[in-house]
């Protein structure tokens, strides 16, 4: 890909990243901007372990988005190094946006992330976006709109439905508004700076959390192992290897995973596999593996051979 030269006077490029409790949208809203699916979105809270970008490209602008993960209190070892990648996060960027879903009210998670952002002493421009909008009344709506910008001094408030399209754009344009004059940061038409091997394991990740117990989101890891051409490939026959392993904390987990004589195992293969083919452009054959690292996320060693090891 080519980084674009011929972009207007007035071009601005940056950063921007969304914060707010668990499951009020945050991927979703990030996938409805950059317009395809880079980031894994789940109903179940806390599933957005790595920090992804998408790059939304329009002509006076490019608008980097970082996917934290929830801002939570701390509970393992695991949740205090996601609430310092958190804060190192927010320090960088250009802009955050604030989701506060417009279907539930102001409580206490709200508060507390407002007071986290309020440490940021006004150095970072926040936008509350006032998330799931379709799901309310419309008068509903401007009483949500209220709420929120009591909750603390933003530099604007925005209501949008990522699910139905309605104010996306704005929602773009008003993030890109604080961001600097720069040229392009990213070659045009970059979607992603993720390796692949990442967006692989979220694949893997997202089809294994598909209708499982809500305990299981937390002690789930998914790493490739290791990914090469397989013997005798050729254009007519282009397949990939692809090993993956997903760690879990304990004997029972594994069960989940697995299913009933592999059926579990299997149907999350056939599901990841279809992504993974469509990523890499070629037929792959997966292999997954499922482990038991027991504890993994209180142990800072293991937590570094997963690939949690942020300080580094
Ligand atoms: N109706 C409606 N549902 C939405 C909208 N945006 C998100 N959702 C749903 O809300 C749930 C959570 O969305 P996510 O985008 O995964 O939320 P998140 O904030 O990234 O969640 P974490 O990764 O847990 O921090 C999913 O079931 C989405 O389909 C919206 O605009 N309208």
């Amino acid at each position: 890909m080519e980084f674009r030269t011929d972009y207007p006077e007035g071009y601005r490029a940056g950063f921007a990243c969304f914060v707010g409790r668990p499951n009020t949208g945050k991927s979703t809203l990030t996938n409805a901007l950059v317009g395809e699916k880079v980031a894994i979105t789940s109903a179940k809270p806390q599933t957005t372990r790595h920090t992804i970008r998408g790059i939304v490209h329009k002509d006076d602008h490019q608008l980097i988005l970082i996917d934290t993960p929830g801002l939570h209190k701390p509970r393992t070892l695991l949740g205090s190094r996601l609430n310092d990648l958190v804060a190192s996060t927010l320090g960088e960027v250009d802009v955050i946006g604030f989701c506060l879903p417009a279907d539930e009210p102001i409580g206490p998670g709200d508060r507390y992330i407002a007071s986290q952002l309020s440490l940021l002493d006004g150095r970072t421009p926040i936008v509350a976006l006032v998330t799931k909008v379709d799901r309310v009344p419309k008068d509903k709506v401007a009483e949500a709109l209220m709420a929120v910008g009591e909750l603390a001094d933003f530099a604007d408030v925005v209501p949008v439905s990522a699910v139905e399209d309605f104010q996306v754009d704005t929602v773009d344009s008003v993030l890109a508004a604080h961001l600097p004059k720069s040229p392009p940061l990213y070659p045009d038409g970059d979607l992603t700076d993720e390796p692949e091997e990442k967006m692989i394991a979220e694949l893997v990740r997202e089809a294994a959390l598909e209708g499982v117990r809500d305990e299981l989101p937390h002690s789930l890891a998914v790493q490739v192992e290791e990914m090469y051409p397989r013997e005798g490939r050729s254009e007519d026959n282009p397949l990939w290897n692809v090993h993956v392993n997903l760690y879990v904390e304990r004997p029972s987990q594994k069960a989940i995973i697995i299913g009933k004589g592999g059926s579990r195992l299997k149907a999350i293969g056939s599901e990841s596999r279809q992504g993974i083919e469509r990523l890499l452009g070629t037929k792959v054959y997966l292999d997954l593996h499922v482990k038991v690292a027991k504890d993994w996320q209180r142990d800072p060693k293991q937590l570094g051979r997963l690939g949690f090891d942020f300080n580094n």
